[in-house]
């Protein structure tokens, strides 16, 4: 059957999860006297995403996940936590209708998450690849996971600190968790900066222009321009040098502005932060609701697009409430798997070096 070799089902069936004890503060005395108890309060919290990590990427995250009404309860904790950053977004919360937002620099906010998302870490400052702040954020995930798988061990756990492939497949190797329940933010953000190129050429809706950039959310990269259309229409069909050294519309030029779009603004600022926490969302958004969106994320490769080592990188996965449940098998030109090839070779070989 067609859909059994497209969708290739093997990460995780759906199933129930079950939580324990609630993690809820101390009753002051006149909260006793004015609001008195009827009934016992769920102790699940269905909707809780952590957030690790709370500088500019984590507090982006913070508002993308409110704003776009994904959850009403976020819990953060980072070492440099300050109560008045922390105000900030609570007294913002006002503005919400039932918005729940905990933090401490104790890891026991986190308890009993849905998700937990890793934004903890160096950045790459200007002129450093992702890849070679590689070490510094291992060193930093080995302290972190720990207390997450402690005091959230149901939990989905989400990588977006950079190196973020080498990082999932970190993360993956300390918890032991089942690989559907670690997911990178990968090229998540890449296919989407390609998606806000495209629109900009062709003067049409973001949500008009598809297209797959997979493997490392880094240099090597794989376009995969078989797969961008506009309006439905495949662009490769009406251009047949599409990507090519000959191509008159230089496709290779936007793959690499999409490329450099991180440096781009990195050079301007000194840090990325909003178009990653939309990314973020998104994919939280998916997981919560269980929509089944295909999002290229960051998942363990082996068996998938003849790959055949415990890569982490790109491909398009299905998601769903557990994590990643399917991943899209599509027959790609041998030029662009030999792209896609060539990044989990490079990425294979990073992994090797690292020591956990
Ligand atoms: N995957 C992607 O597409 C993107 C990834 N990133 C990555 O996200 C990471 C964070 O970037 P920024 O927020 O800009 O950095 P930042 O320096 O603003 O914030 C990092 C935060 O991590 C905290 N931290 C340090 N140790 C911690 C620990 N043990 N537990 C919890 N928190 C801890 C720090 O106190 C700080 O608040 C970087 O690695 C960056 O490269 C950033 C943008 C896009
Ligand atoms: C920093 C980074 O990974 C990005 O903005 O793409």
């Amino acid at each position: 059957m067609l859909w059994c070799s497209i969708i290739r089902r093997q990460f995780c069936r759906p199933q129930l999860q079950i939580r324990h004890s609630s993690c809820s503060g101390a009753e002051s005395i006149t909260k006793k006297s004015i609001i008195q108890s009827y009934s016992k309060e769920s102790v699940c919290p269905e909707n809780k995403i952590s957030i690790i990590g709370f500088g500019a990427v984590g507090q982006a995250l913070c508002a993308t996940l409110l704003l776009k009404n994904v959850t009403t309860h976020i819990a953060i904790t980072d070492p440099n936590l300050d109560d008045r950053l922390l105000h900030d977004y609570q007294f913002g919360s006002v503005f919400f209708k039932n918005a729940v937002i905990e933090g401490s620099r104790d890891y026991a906010v986190i308890c009993q998450s849905r998700i937990c998302v890793i934004a903890a870490g160096v950045r790459p400052r200007k002129g450093v690849t992702r890849i070679d702040i590689a070490s510094d954020n291992v060193k930093l995930l080995r302290s972190i996971i720990p207390n997450v798988v402690r005091h959230s061990p149901n939990s989905i756990i989400l990588i977006i600190s950079n190196p973020v492939d080498v990082l999932t497949w970190a993360t993956a190797q300390l918890t032991g968790l089942p690989k559907h329940q670690v997911i990178g933010s990968g090229c998540n953000l890449d296919s989407a900066r390609l998606r806000y190129l495209m629109s900009e050429i062709y003067g049409v809706a973001c949500s008009s222009c598809q297209g797959w950039i997979l493997g490392e959310h880094g240099n090597s990269s794989a376009p995969m321009y078989s797969t961008w259309t506009v309006g439905g229409a495949y662009v490769s069909d009406l251009n047949t040098s599409m990507g090519s050294a000959n191509d008159v519309d230089n496709w290779q030029g936007i793959y690499e502005r999409m490329r450099e779009g991180g440096a781009t603004v990195n050079s301007f600022k000194g840090y990325t932060n909003w178009a990653v926490a939309l990314s973020a969302t998104d994919i939280i958004n998916t997981i919560i609701h269980d929509t089944r969106k295909v999002h290229a994320v960051t998942v363990c490769a082996n068996g998938y697009y003849g790959l055949k080592t415990d890569v982490y990188l790109s491909l398009p996965s299905v998601l769903c409430k557990n994590g990643i449940l399917d991943i899209v098998q599509m027959d790609v030109p041998q030029s662009e798997w030999e792209k896609l090839n060539a990044s989990a070779e490079y990425l294979y070989s990073i992994q090797k070096k690292i020591s956990l």
